[in-house]
């Protein structure tokens, strides 16, 4: 179901297509013509670069955006060190607040809400790997917000592109490129340096947030699956241009800068929401979940989770992600003799996952709840708890519509993720009986056959057609 069906009403505009060059102006003339940075530029406007990677990236992989402002985003003070023994999302940089590398399958309870904190504070780093001074790798937050930021404050990170996946309430996000309302069931994409502030319209909000320190999300190829399918091209949303001015220098603002998970605020005496018009491809983006075109098996066995992925953020090696998003949307299950949940599985891949709402088909026990969460890191082994399998491998395969309502997802990573202090210990909502209640009660099942199973003459009668069977005319 699209989000648009949800109580929440959208109420700004936006230009559609993903990885599109953009154009985008709030007041007639204001982008030059044929030129990013003339002399004048025009409307007495200051002409800014916004790279998003190396100038000399192939063009393929470039993204940048040209902005005409009212004030560059350097007429400030310089950084000052804000909250320095508290704010920390990068525990490489902090010894005493080591990350646990653990292979414990791990879940949590759902992780509360917080009315106390703005945006800018509601960030806990879970788990993660690698390092935003290397530009390496990725973080995993939770957040629970319940404060408007500041009005005169302005949040970035110069570690990497939030992908924010709301799992409570509204996001009302201006960046300096325009505005984006984010609802839970839609999923938004912050890059590195933008500069946004975010309220809450509705009340507290939560959810999570994957940071990728490293390169950026692309949509998957498709490969067999032709020119259209899962997350079509034209359903991310980018801002229009939206601009405040307050520039008489009477109002003091406060520009927020997450670097190397460290927290620095300097002032300035203008608006930074000042950019008149913009055009490019790096920019905010969201996209609606519900617009998800899932594909499946309409025939036996249960395909790998990657049919699901809405969007990839590669490393080195092509087909090995640093961050591929997977949805687990509702969706009819019609495969004949078939286990239909998740195999039992160990993979090279870790897996952390979330549940926005509803209920996610592979875990039927009661365990994982909306706003909770699981990491099955590099070879834990996993799959369906005990309750699933049982139900799984004694239901009628009739179609099955499963998932109704509810969407759960994962980040699903190629590195070994870390689990930090606060996620394994001072969220207090790790649970204790997670291998317990999930597998170990599993009971054997196997029974010998009373034939030898090395008799030749099994297995040859089977019709043209028939699975696993040789064909009589071979
Ligand atoms: O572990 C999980 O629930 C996620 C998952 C789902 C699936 O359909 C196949 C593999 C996989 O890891
Ligand atoms: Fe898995």
């Amino acid at each position: 179901m699209p989000v648009t069906d949800f109580k929440v009403p959208e109420k700004y505009n936006y230009q559609n297509g993903f990885n599109s060059y953009h154009e985008t102006e709030a007041v007639d003339g204001a982008l030059p013509i044929g030129a990013n940075n003339p002399q004048k530029a025009p409307l007495g406007l200051y002409n800014e670069k916004l790279s998003g990677t190396a100038f000399t990236a192939p063009r393929h992989e470039n993204q940048q955006t040209w902005l005409y402002r009212i004030l560059p985003a350097s007429a400030h003070s310089p950084f000052e060190p804000r909250e320095s023994s508290t704010y920390n999302t990068n525990p490489e940089n902090k010894p005493h607040e080591k990350i646990h590398q653990i292979p414990n399958q791990l879940r949590w309870d759902p992780f509360d809400l917080d009315k106390s904190v703005d945006w800018v504070h509601s960030l806990h780093l879970v788990a993660g790997a690698g390092d935003p001074t290397m530009k390496s790798g990725l973080g995993i937050f939770i957040y629970a917000a319940g404060k408007d930021m500041d009005a005169q404050d302005a949040f970035y990170s110069a570690d990497g592109d939030f992908l924010i996946v709301p799992q409570h309430g509204v996001l009302d996000i201006q960046t300096e490129l325009g505005k984006l309302l984010v609802r839970p069931n839609e999923v938004c994409v912050i890059p590195r340096g933008v500069r946004y502030r975010v309220t809450l319209p509705e009340g507290p909000v939560r959810g999570y947030i994957c940071e990728l320190y490293q390169n950026h999300f692309t949509l998957p190829d498709l490969g067999p699956m032709g020119s259209n399918a899962l997350a079509n091209e034209r359903d991310f949303q980018a801002p229009v241009a939206s601009f405040d001015e307050d520039n008489d220098g009477k109002t003091t603002y406060t520009i927020l800068s997450k670097f190397a998970g460290h927290l620095f605020a300097a002032k300035q005496n203008h608006t930074p929401f000042d950019v008149v018009a913009w055009h490019g491809n790096y920019y905010p983006y969201k996209y609606d979940l519900g617009r998800f075109n899932t594909m499946g098996s309409i025939s036996y066995d249960h395909p790998d989770p990657s049919i699901f992925t809405v969007l990839t953020a590669q490393s080195d090696h092509p087909g090995t992600a640093i961050a591929d998003f997977v949805i687990f949307p509702p969706r009819w299950l019609v495969q004949e003799d078939t286990f239909r949940p998740p195999w039992y599985h160990r993979n090279t891949m870790s897996e952390f996952m979330g549940l926005i709402g509803g209920q996610y088909d592979a875990k039927t026990g009661g365990g994982f709840q909306p706003a909770g969460a699981s990491l099955h890191n590099v070879m834990s082994a996993h799959g369906p708890d005990a309750a699933t399998h049982e139900k799984a491998s004694t239901a009628d395969l009739k179609p099955m519509k499963v998932g109704e309502g509810s969407m759960a997802f994962m980040f699903e990573s190629c590195l070994m993720v870390g689990v930090t202090e606060w996620g394994l210990k001072k969220c207090a909502k790790v649970q204790s009986d997670y291998n317990a209640e999930s597998w170990e009660p599993l009971k054997p099942r196997f029974k010998r056959p009373e034939k030898s199973s090395n008799d030749v003459s099994q297995g040859i009668e089977g019709k043209i057609g028939d699975k696993g069977q040789v064909p009589h005319w071979t």
